[in-house]
């Protein structure tokens, strides 16, 4: 579905993602890595969204379709959907106008109606301003507002960041359905709970570099991979 080749990115001078090859088919990848190591770079890179003065080179095909370096709105149409870090909604719009100025025509797959009823929460809030809402909510909002351009392929930026262990659950759920019903899926969490629960193909980066692959089994049964990957305390010593 996705085949990302030989991608780079730079912030100015700084050649932050480095060379980064990666394929996504129907089955989700969750990309691990510590802080620094150019996981949100790549989501921004993927979306067309790494801004003015940055540059982006190589190659990212969506279903043979070259979007490599084209602008966010090619990309976001194309069928590549970003759900960004810290999602990024407005405090001077309300859930409902948020939903309505993606544009979305009645007879596309996804429209405001249809992110309600996966939503019902936001359809009680569709008055409240975007930044008035619960963490949860505005990660619902976040994510119904990238549903709104069809997208193929999701691309999400540590979705569970900041929520209470309940709305994760939740949340994990939703996004294992929108998977399972064909989306693609690439998500980076921090959280290895719930990048385990999300994909059993793991994706580790080190120093804006694909380093290696390996698997929900085999990283959930290994406490070295665990502090190897992803800088933090195993799971089980964790907690
Ligand atoms: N707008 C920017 N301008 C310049 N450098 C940046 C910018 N954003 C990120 N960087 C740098 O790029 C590198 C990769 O950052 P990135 O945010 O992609 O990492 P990450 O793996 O997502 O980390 P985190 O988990 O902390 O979000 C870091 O060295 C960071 O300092």
């Amino acid at each position: 579905m996705l085949e990302v080749t030989g991608l780079n990115a730079y912030y100015g001078t700084a050649h932050v993602l480095q060379d980064v090859s990666l394929t996504l088919g129907a089955e989700p990848v969750a990309l691990i890595g510590r802080n620094g190591m150019g996981k949100s770079t790549l989501c921004k890179a993927l979306s067309g969204v790494l801004g003015p003065g940055n540059r982006v080179t190589g190659s990212v095909r969506l279903e043979g379709e070259e979007l490599g370096g084209k602008p966010a709105h090619r990309i976001a149409k194309a069928g590549i959907g970003y759900v960004p870090q810290g999602r990024r909604l407005f405090q001077s719009l309300t859930v409902d106008e948020h939903l309505l100025i993606v544009g979305a025509r009645r007879d596309d797959a996804w429209t405001p109606e249809r992110v309600y009823e996966l939503f019902p929460r936001l359809a009680e809030r569709k008055h409240v301003s975007g930044t008035s809402l619960s963490g949860g909510e505005q990660e619902m909002l976040s994510i119904g507002r990238a549903l709104l351009t069809n997208p193929k392929v999701l691309v999400m930026d540590e979705p569970s960041e900041g929520l209470a262990p309940t709305v994760v659950e939740t949340l994990i759920e939703t996004i294992k359905d929108l998977a399972a019903a064909g989306m693609g899926l690439l998500v980076v969490e921090q959280n290895l709970g719930v990048a385990t629960s999300l994909a059993e193909r793991v994706v580790v980066m080190v120093s804006g570099s694909v380093a290696t692959e390996t698997t929900s089994q085999d990283l959930l049964s290994d406490p070295e991979q665990q502090k190897r990957f992803l800088g933090v305390e195993p799971l089980a010593e964790a907690a």
